[in-house]
């Protein structure tokens, strides 16, 4: 049996960001499935693993986390040395960088892009009527922040510097989604942008995420 547990649903973007990591750091896990059609995130024993009733939650030995971002940074720093490296562990500069591009994904670009997929990718699959206005005002915003990954794009490969780093990785659920909605159209005139989607998209660790989706 595996040590590590992601307890989670494969139609949650969060739940995806957790499985990426652990594909990148070639760690075994086993991958508890919450049914969260029959609402078994908002009953024991799941409860007692995340008190905020959302996916996903992670166990490593003793250790219970959730918040899939916090989970990411710990599977980072525990297990620095195997697989991708996606920090810096001896460079507090360098670590500051990815730290700026962490919150920016977490403040800026996922405050637009999880409202977009909820409004154009949700909803329908749930049968709710989407709000234009909602998504009206949340491309605005993403393309802001779009805009602004377009320029940093220009000066280095990836959002932290030349190496692929967690700070690129937490987009790619959300990315993934949004590019199959008409958010896409945000995205095509960015030719910077654009091939950095095409790039960590095309991630061996990220098929490996995709293909639980499908
Ligand atoms: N900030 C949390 C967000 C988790 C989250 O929003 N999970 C969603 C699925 S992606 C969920 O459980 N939604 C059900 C609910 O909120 O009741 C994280 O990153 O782990």
């Amino acid at each position: 049996m595996a040590a590590m547990k992601l307890h989670g649903n494969p139609m949650s973007p969060a739940s995806m960001r957790v499985a990426a990591v652990l594909y990148e750091k070639e760690l075994d896990f086993e991958f508890v499935t919450i049914d969260m059609r029959n609402s078994e995130h908002k009953k024991e024993p799941f409860l007692s693993l995340n008190p905020f009733g959302q996916v996903p939650a992670f166990e490593d030995g003793d250790l219970k986390l959730f918040e899939s971002r916090a989970i990411t940074k710990y599977i980072a720093h525990e297990y620095a040395e195997k697989g991708t490296q996606l920090i810096v562990t001896n460079d507090s500069k360098k670590m500051a960088i990815i730290t700026v591009w962490l919150e920016v994904e977490a403040q800026q670009y996922d405050q637009a892009a999880s409202k977009l997929l909820w409004e154009l990718h949700f909803k329908p699959l749930f049968g709710i009527p989407t709000d234009p206005k909602a998504v009206e005002e949340n491309e605005s915003k993403l393309s802001s922040v779009l805009g602004i990954y377009e320029k940093r794009l220009s000066e280095t490969k990836y959002l932290a510097g030349e190496c692929f780093t967690l700070a690129d990785l937490h987009h790619l659920p959300t990315l993934h989604l949004l590019m199959l909605t008409q958010v896409k159209k945000l995205f095509e005139p960015l030719p910077r942008v654009s091939a950095w989607v095409a790039d960590i998209t095309a991630r061996p660790a990220w098929s490996k995420v995709t293909a639980m989706l499908n």
